[in-house]
């Protein structure tokens, strides 16, 4: 896999680059570090950067190469065998590197050996031209700008011996802030204006702003995408393998419930090894979930997230049934609310055999319990995602699974989520997502998008509803821990189906499920403001 990574200079690409790259275990290029060496090189041979073809033979002469530091700490650059890390710092080097990178020749040449570097292996390479020119097919591309004041600002404390990103960090010299900036944006117009490969992000790369965003949030972000193009690459690849041989479907059944194969004391792995030599005993009797049944009590968690909530034990079902009377008689008098459009919805859903994919924007913990009660007053199912975080206390994770939540692993390409998902679509059961992945109050706190769930509509073959919600805020206002009462207002929009998207490839409808999605919950958000002044 190939992340690029593009920017203009003290965006943070290189510190944003490392510590993804420490984390996902890929090779770390920086590109900036080439030219810096062959700008190094013409400086020593004091050839005039306008004498291009003596430039071009120095360029296609230079050996540099990368010797990796620790994880997530800066290679060691190396120009023809000699230790060169400090020498291409300098602010010489910052003052002539744009004139030598904008020789067409040069860049021939540093070109071919960035490709050269990143065959076969997986690598995030940071510099100008990594998405538009060097690897257009890299599978996560991202743009990384910052304001030109904050870039000079964090340089500047960084010449300083200072650390930018730390809580507090300040600028001591003025004048060497100023003089940075001056640097910072007269190599901009360069690496703007470089013929050859202007500095702009590649159409199909993801924009980030890192003005206000601390490095470790950027690389949330980006390993967001990551694990997204993961998820990705892994359909394609079990779809491909199960087109060229049927029988692979098998494979791919769902674990087996930890109570049916793993004998007592067996690790886990233990248990898939034994499964996988075909070492499982005697064939239990099978649900409609390809899953040997669930026992009354003892169940693992698993299994709650692998079966079809019908399938529950009887206990689990009857305290789910009983918690969700409650619970819908409850919030009808607490937070008397409406759902419009969802009706609809629901009674589409009766007539057909798979679910949908549920969108919506999410404000408090209160809209995927009225949306849960919901669907069950309908006798349908809607399977909550939610984050694996909160597994880590036992009663939350007791009740979320209970209640048929699906935990999803954020940092990561969580396929197992992904499939466990993508299985109860096809039961019938539907999933409900909140894609900001965490509760966002007003329209300023934009989140990142977390698009898996295209991906997961897409492998069951299904749609996408988008809906929106408001009201919720003055449920849970900022500080409050005990719901308060208030009316709250949802509104279902149509379901999209990726066929009527307009565009071909999974890749593409994935991309533009993801935006129409989006744009349609907040739509439907700001219609809802409207028909409800001063809701939010
Ligand atoms: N999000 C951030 N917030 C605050 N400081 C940051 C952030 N990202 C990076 N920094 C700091 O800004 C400085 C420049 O970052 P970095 O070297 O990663 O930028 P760059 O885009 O690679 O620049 P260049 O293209 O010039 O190599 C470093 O001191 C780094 O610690
Ligand atoms: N792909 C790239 C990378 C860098 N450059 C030029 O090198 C300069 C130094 O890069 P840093 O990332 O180390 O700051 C940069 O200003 C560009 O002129 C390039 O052209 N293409």
């Amino acid at each position: 896999m190939i992340v690029a990574i593009d920017g203009p200079a003290g965006s943070g690409k290189s510190t944003v680059a490392r510590a993804l790259a420490a984390r996902e275990g890929f090779v770390y290029l920086d590109t900036g570090a080439m030219y810096r060496a062959v700008t190094l090189k013409v400086l020593k041979a004091q050839v005039p950067v306008t004498e291009t073809a003596r430039v071009a033979k120095l360029a296609q002469e230079a050996v540099i190469e990368f010797v990796p530091g620790a994880p997530g700490e800066a290679p060691q650059v190396m120009l023809d065998g000699k230790d060169v890390t400090a020498a291409i710092r300098t602010a010489q080097i910052d003052q002539n590197v744009s004139a030598v990178a904008s020789v067409p020749a040069v860049r021939q040449a540093m070109v071919a050996q960035q490709r050269a570097i990143a065959k076969n292996i997986d690598i995030v390479a940071e510099g100008r031209d990594m998405g538009t020119v060097v690897f257009p097919d890299a599978q996560v591309k991202v743009f990384l700008s910052a304001d030109a004041a904050a870039r000079a600002w964090r340089r500047t404390i960084e010449r300083e011996g200072g650390n930018a990103a730390q809580p507090g960090a300040q600028v001591k010299d003025q004048a060497l802030y100023e003089s940075v900036l001056e640097d910072i944006q007269s190599r901009d117009a360069q690496d703007e204006a470089n013929a050859a490969s202007p500095l702009h992000p590649a159409a199909d790369a993801t924009l980030l702003d890192s003005t206000r965003m601390a490095p470790q949030q950027v690389v949330d972000a980006i390993a967001n995408l990551v694990a997204l193009a993961q998820a990705r690459q892994a359909a394609i690849a079990s779809d491909n393998a199960a087109a060229s041989q049927p029988s692979a479907a098998e494979k791919d059944a769902p674990s087996q419930p930890a109570s049916t194969q793993a004998a007592p004391g067996a690790s886990g792995s233990d248990a898939t090894k034994a499964k996988d030599a075909g070492a499982t005993g005697a064939k239990a009797p099978k649900t409609k979930s390809g899953q040997a049944p669930m026992r009354p009590f003892h169940n693992t968690f698993d299994d709650y997230y692998d079966h079809g909530m019908r399938e529950f034990p009887l206990p689990a079902r009857c305290v789910f049934n009983v918690a969700a009377g409650l619970i819908y008689g409850f919030s009808r008098l607490y937070w008397p609310w409406d759902y419009e459009g969802g009706q609809q919805l629901i009674d589409e859903l009766k007539e057909r055999e798979l679910g949908t994919v549920m969108v919506m924007n999410h404000v408090s913990m209160v809209e995927p319990v009225i949306t849960v009660v919901m669907f069950w007053r309908q006798g349908l199912r809607i399977r909550p995602v939610f984050k694996q975080e909160f597994n880590k206390n036992d009663l939350m994770r007791w009740v979320f699974s209970r209640v048929g939540g699906i935990p999803v692993d954020r940092g990561t390409a969580d396929l197992k989520a992904v499939r466990r998902c993508q299985r109860a679509l096809k039961r019938g059961e539907s999933i409900l997502i909140y894609p900001e992945g965490t509760r966002i109050r007003d329209d300023d706190g934009k989140a990142p998008i977390h698009g898996g769930f295209a991906l997961i509509a897409q492998m069951a073959k299904t749609d996408v509803t988008p809906s929106a919600v408001i009201g919720v805020r003055d449920v849970t206002p900022e500080g409050a821990h005990i719901p308060r009462p208030h009316r709250v207002h949802f509104k279902v929009g149509a379901p999209l189906k990726f066929g009527a998207l307009g565009v071909k490839g999974r890749k593409a409808q994935l991309e533009a499920m993801e935006a129409k999605a989006m744009d349609k919950v907040f739509e439907l958000r700001a219609q809802l403001r409207r028909d409800y002044p001063g809701e939010w």
